[in-house]
């Protein structure tokens, strides 16, 4: 994994240009359920294999056969990524951006063991990362001085579609991510992207003059959600709907 380390990122990020095929992403996209999707003002979205409970707890059931095989599969392969998770990775949200849609900067937060794969389908979309606190020396970049003092350091990833990035450690922890609201991501070049010696295709948005304009984008989020009902409560919890008690 160490060749996919972006640079200048807080630690830890990963990227990987092309981690699936174009048949792959093809494959995936019609396999996402039409009728699950909940929409919200500035995107839509679809838990699989379900919403979290109210108190972040997931009711276990296997991932569907098109998440598993290829990208469940292939993320399993990459050595190391969600080895000290406890359930390896047993959730996915879809996020869907038209353009002009985005994500307000946020956390991922405690509900999920902290590593996050992100597989970007249909389009490139820039994310920021924003760091949450003011200089920590274990996040690269983010030391303050005195040019930097008051301001909050922003990363920007370009997530190319069929990538995957992974994002774990104080890159998790102690940082923001956000999408922007913009139909175009501009100024795009080796000084403003941070994975930018790991892009699959610079040559296109150099020949855009570091423009990308936003198309519909489709990503998958896995991720180990730390509490998973016990079968028992599950079986409790069917009994007690059926029994009306
Ligand atoms: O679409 C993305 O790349 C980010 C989605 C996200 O931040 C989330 O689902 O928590
Ligand atoms: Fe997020």
């Amino acid at each position: 994994m160490d060749a996919y380390l972006i640079p200048d990122a807080p630690s830890s990020m990963y990227y990987i240009s092309n981690f699936i095929t174009a048949e792959d992403e093809d494959f995936i996209l019609r396999s996402i359920p039409p009728n699950r999707w909940v929409s919200l003002s500035r995107r839509r979205l679809q838990a699989v294999p379900s919403r979290l409970t109210a108190n972040n707890t997931l009711l276990p059931s296997p991932l569907p056969a098109w998440l598993e095989k290829p990208v469940v599969e292939r993320l399993k392969s990459l050595n190391g990524i969600f080895v000290g998770a406890p359930h390896g990775i047993n959730h996915c949200l879809i996020n869907e951006y038209l353009p002009g849609q985005g994500i307000m900067p946020h956390e991922d937060g405690g509900a999920y063991h902290p590593v996050v794969a992100t597989v970007s389908l249909g389009g490139s979309i820039v994310l920021e990362v924003t760091q949450k606190r003011t200089a920590d020396p274990e996040t690269p970049g983010a030391v303050e001085d005195q040019s930097t003092r008051g301001e909050k350091k922003t990363w920007r990833i370009l997530q190319e579609p069929r990538s995957l990035l992974v994002t774990c450690g104080s890159a998790y922890n102690d940082t923001l991510h956000g999408i922007a609201e913009v139909v175009e991501d501009v100024d795009l070049s080796e000084q403003t992207v941070a994975n930018w010696s790991l892009l699959g295709d610079k040559d296109t948005i150099i020949a855009h003059g570091g423009r990308n304009e936003r198309p519909t984008r489709t990503s998958l989020t896995l991720r180990d959600v730390k509490k998973v009902s016990g079968l028992g409560s599950k079986l409790f919890g069917k009994t007690k709907i059926g029994t009306g008690r």
